[in-house]
């Protein structure tokens, strides 16, 4: 699903380079629930971009759903981008002059108006928000947002989900509930789920956690650990 091999990225600032990120090695199976942790900075969201073709990497090999995405343009990276991956962000980036289900309607491919319907219905009831469908966002709560943001990556079952940061702007025990879903909702789809957080509670939610940046011994104490760097 994804390979990385010796994978490595510099940020070019003018005449200056700054290296943020080698991964020597790393593979996630199809279906796997996984979370990156690791201190600011350390290059979990330039990880993400990569894999999700938004960046391209300087060497090594980055191969997922069997694609080599080290050997795509830009073109053909936005392509796979839009094809295969659905982002979900810290700030949800909802249309605010749209509702709740018009957000949604956004991405769906055209279709039998009455299979949309079924399938809007479902989602919505999925994540608890059948009475909050023609609410726009300012109407909502945030983490009724971040629900609505859930369903609008998720519809249309990408094989790969990279969400980053998704409880940063969220109250602790909403935090929770919304990791929490994004996982049953992804078991339950069989979607492949990166999830970039900085929050190691929250993290131990997962069934496999990675590590990148340096070690600190709290982060020693959760159930699966593979250090990247
Ligand atoms: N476009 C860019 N140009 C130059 N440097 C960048 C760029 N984007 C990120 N960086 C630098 O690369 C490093 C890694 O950034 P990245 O956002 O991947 O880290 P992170 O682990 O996700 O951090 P955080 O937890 O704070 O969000 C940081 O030092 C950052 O300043």
């Amino acid at each position: 699903m994804i390979l990385v091999q010796n994978l490595r990225k510099t940020y070019r600032i003018k005449a200056e380079e700054l290296p943020v990120l080698d991964v020597p090695s790393f593979h996630v199976e199809q279906g796997e629930q996984v979370a990156i942790i690791g201190p600011s900075g350390s290059g979990k969201s330039t990880l993400l971009h990569l894999i999700g073709g938004v960046l391209s990497a300087d060497s090594g090999q980055l191969l997922v759903n069997g694609q080599d995405l080290t050997k795509m343009n830009e073109r053909e990276r936005d392509h796979f981008r839009s094809t295969q991956i659905g982002y979900i962000f810290q700030d949800f980036h909802l249309i605010p002059s749209l509702t709740a289900e018009e957000n949604v309607r956004l991405v769906l491919p055209k279709g039998d108006a009455q299979t949309q319907k079924k399938l809007l219905q479902e989602w919505f009831g999925r994540v608890g928000l059948e009475k909050r469908r023609t609410h726009r966002p300012t109407e909502l709560s945030r983490g009724e947002q971040q629900r609505v943001a859930m369903i609008r990556s998720l519809i249309n079952q990408p094989r790969l989900v990279l969400a980053d940061e998704p409880t940063g702007s969220l109250d602790w025990e909403t935090a929770q509930q919304m990791m929490s879903l994004m996982l049953t909702l992804c078991r339950e789809e069989n979607l492949t789920l990166l999830c970039v957080t900085h929050d190691l509670p929250l993290a131990k939610q997962f069934p496999r956690i990675v590590q990148i940046g340096e070690i600190n011994q709290t982060m020693h104490a959760s159930r699966k650990e593979v250090a990247i760097r």
